[in-house]
């Protein structure tokens, strides 16, 4: 394709449409959108990064990801949406203007790639990366159990055919060292969005624990605040809480890793729905579930332009 006018966003795509998408993407919007790779998954393909800045060298930065669960295929389409949003409206919806003339906006929209090709081509329910390690007899690692923060604690397994397996060590997989590499050396992230399916939920630290952080006050309004803006839209309802007293309790998670480093608006999205489809959401809920999950992200990251 040499163009995304062809581009559907109301469909789901294979990984090197996706690419082949982000090329066009970055070519048709050259004056605001930049393609970073970030490194290289375990199977050795490009870890790719869309950065959204107006200019300046280091904006304070919001960092969005889909995709870390590869089955979750409803988070790469979304974020697909929302970069092509972004574009759209820059200029026209003030908040968001605002927004991109003093921050700058990281997505990284296939945080998972081996995993969302072997979706594709063997097992679309599979949820891990896909390393493999010599004597261990299964493949993957859970990519949101092997961040540093509660490593190895309760909610991750350590046996590596668990759905769940933590990994050997922290940031052991490349999926995840690059992104800890990447944020830390920029060093002025101010906000990160972690996006899953489904649930339809909206989650903020600790996984690990049932202790509320110390913010906790402000990110439950902030959450009440993008939950409600996210049900005007269709009419969809969302809960909102910590991840452990919202979910389950899960150890080595993204949010509490980026909370602990000092990125203190740190969320988790669960997006539709509640498990009538599940992970099998048909492709006509995209850009319904895109557009309300949109007006949660603006109210998220106007927040923290404002904080
Ligand atoms: O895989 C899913 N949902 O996608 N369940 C998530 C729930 C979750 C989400 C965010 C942080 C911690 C835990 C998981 O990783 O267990
Ligand atoms: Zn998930």
């Amino acid at each position: 394709e040499r163009s995304t006018s062809s581009f559907s966003y109301s469909s789901y795509h294979t990984l090197e449409e996706i690419y082949s998408w982000i090329d066009n993407f970055v070519m048709e919007h050259s004056d605001i959108v930049s393609k970073i790779q970030i490194g290289n998954s375990f199977e050795n393909r490009s870890i790719l990064v869309l950065k959204f800045s107006t200019g300046g060298s280091r904006h304070p930065a919001i960092w969005i990801d889909t995709g870390i669960h590869s089955r979750e295929w409803i988070t790469h389409a979304t974020g697909i949406w929302t970069a092509n949003k972004i574009v759209s409206d820059y200029g026209k919806d003030r908040v968001l203007t605002d927004i991109l003339n003093a921050m700058d906006i990281f997505i990284e929209l296939v945080t998972n790639p081996d995993g969302f090709a072997f979706t594709h081509s063997m097992n679309r329910l599979w949820r891990k990366n896909k390393s493999i390690r010599p004597g261990i007899f299964c493949i993957g690692v859970d990519l949101n159990r092997n961040w540093k923060s509660g490593f190895g604690g309760n909610g991750s397994n350590s046996n590596p055919c668990s759905e769940t397996y933590h990994g050997p060590s922290p940031q052991s997989e490349p999926e995840v060292a690059a992104i800890v590499n990447f944020i830390t050396a920029h060093g002025n992230f101010k906000a990160l969005i972690s996006i899953h399916s489904y649930s339809q939920m909206l989650m903020y630290p600790y996984g690990r624990s049932l202790e509320p952080v110390s913010n906790q006050r402000e990110l439950y309004d902030l959450a009440k605040d993008a939950v409600e803006a996210l049900y005007k839209v269709h009419g969809i309802e969302y809960i909102f809480g910590s991840i452990s007293t919202t979910l389950y309790v899960a150890s080595g998670i993204t949010v509490d890793w980026a909370y602990d480093s000092g990125i203190k608006y740190a969320f988790s999205f669960e997006l539709r729905d509640t498990g009538h489809y599940g992970f099998l959401l048909p492709a006509t809920q995209i850009i319904p579930t895109a557009q309300e999950t949109w007006m949660a992200l603006r109210t998220i990251m106007e927040h923290t332009l404002n904080h």
